[in-house]
């Protein structure tokens, strides 16, 4: 028998015995974690918090090693936000308005998210009106190029804990950016692209505002020029006020002139004390 020949069959064992015991590992490993433990009611306090990061740390260990599929899938994603510079903002607003397809609302493809946010993000305000719709205080861009942003306002700051029932205090603005986010994650392409965006009070909300909009714009005790805006829940004490800079932080969000048919939620919360499907049945 030739050395050759020795070496190259000592290499095939050890390669078979580590192909086993690497098997043998990965098979009884996920056995030993397969079980959940069961659905638990969870209680709607502070160790809410404490639970989730229990569940997570006792997820069987496939949840814990990343699909290697998923790799191109993120850096993609993490591409398409590239904000790459953009010569002609009206070529990305006509493109936003004219997408149609019947996978998504807006285009995704070729790094289409990353020019629209940043044309989001860098386009000159020429009008600001009250976007009176819906429950909580919005504003209307009206971006040069005539593209229309929704803006939600700042009330709160990241960590902030709004105490109360379920529907206290005053919706944030940071969950709708998140909320984008996460739906690119997902892959779900019907939420619109949201950024953060902080417009100044007096140069680009009072010198651009509609009459519509002054009027319902106080001063506070310290002097500054503060909004409350028209909507469902708006009250001229619970105004929107400029930081010390003379901005305002808020959600942009891309708007749709668009009609659609709606669909209402099976998750949405209960407005009267009757509890939602959702919240009774576990296996909702
Ligand atoms: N990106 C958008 N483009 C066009 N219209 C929009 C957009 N976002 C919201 N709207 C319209 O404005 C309405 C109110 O929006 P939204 O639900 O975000 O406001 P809200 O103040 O949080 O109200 P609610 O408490 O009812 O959720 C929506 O029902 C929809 O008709
Ligand atoms: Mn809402």
């Amino acid at each position: 028998m030739s050395v050759k020949y020795i070496i190259g069959f000592s290499i095939f064992l050890i390669v078979l015995v580590a192909c086993n015991i690497y098997f043998y590992y990965n098979l009884t490993s996920v056995n030993k974690h397969v079980i959940l433990s069961a659905p638990r009611k969870v209680e709607a306090t502070s160790s809410v918090h404490k639970d989730i990061i229990d569940h997570v740390y006792n997820l069987p260990n496939e949840y814990k090693v990343k699909n290697p599929n998923f790799t191109p899938l993120q850096r993609n994603l993490v591409q398409s936000f590239n904000a790459s510079v953009i010569n002609n903002l009206k070529s990305v607003w006509n493109y936003v308005d004219e997408w149609a397809d019947d996978e998504s609302l807006f285009p995704h493809k070729d790094g289409a998210p990353g020019q629209i946010l940043q044309a989001m993000r860098a386009s000159q305000i020429a009008l600001v009106d009250n976007a009176p719709k819906g429950t909580q205080l919005k504003l209307l861009l009206l971006l040069e190029g005539k593209q229309k942003l929704l803006f939600k306002p700042k009330r709160y700051n990241l960590t902030h804990i709004i105490n109360g029932h379920i529907y206290a205090g005053f919706d944030r603005h940071n969950s709708e950016v998140f909320a984008y986010y996460l739906a690119m994650v997902l892959n779900f392409k019907w939420v619109a692209p949201v950024i953060t965006r902080r417009i100044n009070i007096d140069q680009e909300i009072m010198r651009l505002a509609t009459p519509g909009l002054k009027k319902t714009m106080v001063k506070n005790e310290g002097g500054r020029l503060c909004i409350y805006g028209k909507c469902y829940y708006c009250k001229i004490n619970e105004t929107v006020c400029p930081d010390s800079n003379g901005e305002l932080e808020g959600a942009a969000i891309l708007y749709l002139d668009k009609q659609f048919r709606i669909h209402k939620s099976p998750w949405r919360r209960s407005y009267n004390s009757k509890k939602m499907e959702w919240e009774k049945d576990n296996d909702f």
